[in-house]
């Protein structure tokens, strides 16, 4: 089932002008604050009617503003997962799992409970109230709830945004389970660039109440002429597999041939993990570099150089059949007459890694 978003709305100094489609998984709507998110979602939701717009799936429609379609907010089956989990304090965790259910309408497909509390981990936590769990378990607990109500449509907005880093790498593999196993289309705002790299399935890029750039998270974010936080947070996702773990904390990961020396990498061997590269943390050198503390040397293709009002220039390079981006000054890229075609060598530190880079590969059949 996919979702088409076509929405118009305007507010006193901004407009919203967007046509989209959220296939199965997970849609990151990814921008800068103030760009829109929130009103797509609200709009999704019900809770803002816009002047214009149709949002449908093949057999389903929430609204037609050419029909004058509207079904009201809570006849939408949507789950929702917020960045405050919301959950009732007075009840105990299946209580509030078993609240979700009450939602679901007699005659959708019922939701087995005990596949949702196995698949978020919360078998443990069944008795315990929502004062009495973490901030991540609290947010599992959310996840479940929405799951439960056997909605057609989940809408996540920010949902790790009050977490703190370690909260945060320990929710990340749920979301990761829910675009894997979900068959509904999850529509999920947020606008920090490794956990989009992480968990979408597709991008939606926004900037200033409009579509950027939409697809395959990998082409939307490695493409330099989207970038929605600007060069600064600009950055590649790669696939590769988990080779090998060593004793000093480093592991072997191989991807388009060529091996990269990662830290944290939990994930066992033989596994492939989604991994982000932040552009600023990859060099360039035209020859190869020779008795540098730098760990990754990886053989690579200039595509294409996009020099932008500032100092800075991203370089998209090709690498295997992946995209790297590299973020170098104006001054580098001339001194070293970087051109596309340009074999080069990029330079990537193994610590620059960030914490919560490397993710599991979507693994639908
Ligand atoms: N009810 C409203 N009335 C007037 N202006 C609004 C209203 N709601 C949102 N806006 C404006 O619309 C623009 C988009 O807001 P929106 O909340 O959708 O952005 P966002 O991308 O979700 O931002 P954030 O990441 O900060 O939540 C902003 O300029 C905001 O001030």
């Amino acid at each position: 089932m996919t979702l088409g978003v076509i929405l118009r709305h305007r507010f006193e100094g901004f407009e919203l002008d967007v046509a989209f489609d959220a296939p199965p998984g997970i849609t990151v709507l990814f921008g800068r604050s103030g760009t829109g998110k929130t009103t797509i979602i609200n709009a999704v939701a019900g809770l803002l009617k816009p002047d214009e717009g149709r949002v449908a799936t093949e057999d389903w429609v929430l609204f037609d503003t050419s029909t004058n379609h509207w079904v009201p907010p809570h006849k939408r089956r949507l789950g929702y997962i917020f960045q405050d989990a919301r959950l009732f304090p007075h009840l105990t965790v299946r209580q509030n799992l078993a609240y979700g259910q009450w939602f679901a309408p007699k005659s959708a497909p019922r939701e087995d409970m005990s596949r949702i509390v196995d698949m978020l981990g919360l078998g443990d936590l069944l008795s315990r109230r929502p004062a009495a769990l973490s901030g991540g378990e609290k947010q599992r607990v959310a996840i479940g709830r929405a799951l439960l109500a056997c909605p057609r449509l989940i809408l996540a907005d920010e949902p790790l945004s009050s977490l703190d880093e370690a909260r945060k790498a320990e929710i990340l593999p749920y979301f990761e389970r829910l675009r894997d196993e979900t068959k509904v289309p999850i529509l999920y705002v947020s606008h920090a660039a490794t956990e989009v790299a992480r968990i979408a399935t597709s991008v939606v890029a926004l900037d200033k109440g409009r579509v950027t750039g939409q697809g395959p998270a990998a082409e939307v974010l490695s493409d330099p002429a989207v970038t929605p936080l600007g060069v600064r947070a600009a950055g590649a996702m790669i696939t590769a597999r988990v080779t090998a773990h060593h004793a000093d904390g480093l592991s072997t990961l191989r991807a388009e041939g060529s091996d990269l020396l990662m830290p944290r990498v939990t994930q066992p061997e033989g596994t492939d993990v989604r991994l982000w590269i932040g552009a600023q943390d990859v060099m360039l050198a035209i020859v190869r570099p020779d008795g540098i503390s730098a760990l990754n040397i990886l053989d690579v293709t200039i595509r294409d150089l996009r020099v932008g009002t500032g100092p800075g220039v991203i370089v998209q390079l090709s690498f295997g059949r992946s995209v790297l981006l590299a973020r170098v000054t104006r001054r580098s890229a001339e001194a070293l007459n970087l051109h596309p075609g340009q074999s080069v060598f990029a330079v990537l530190k193994a610590v620059s890694l960030p914490r919560d880079a490397v993710g599991d590969v979507m693994n639908r059949t």
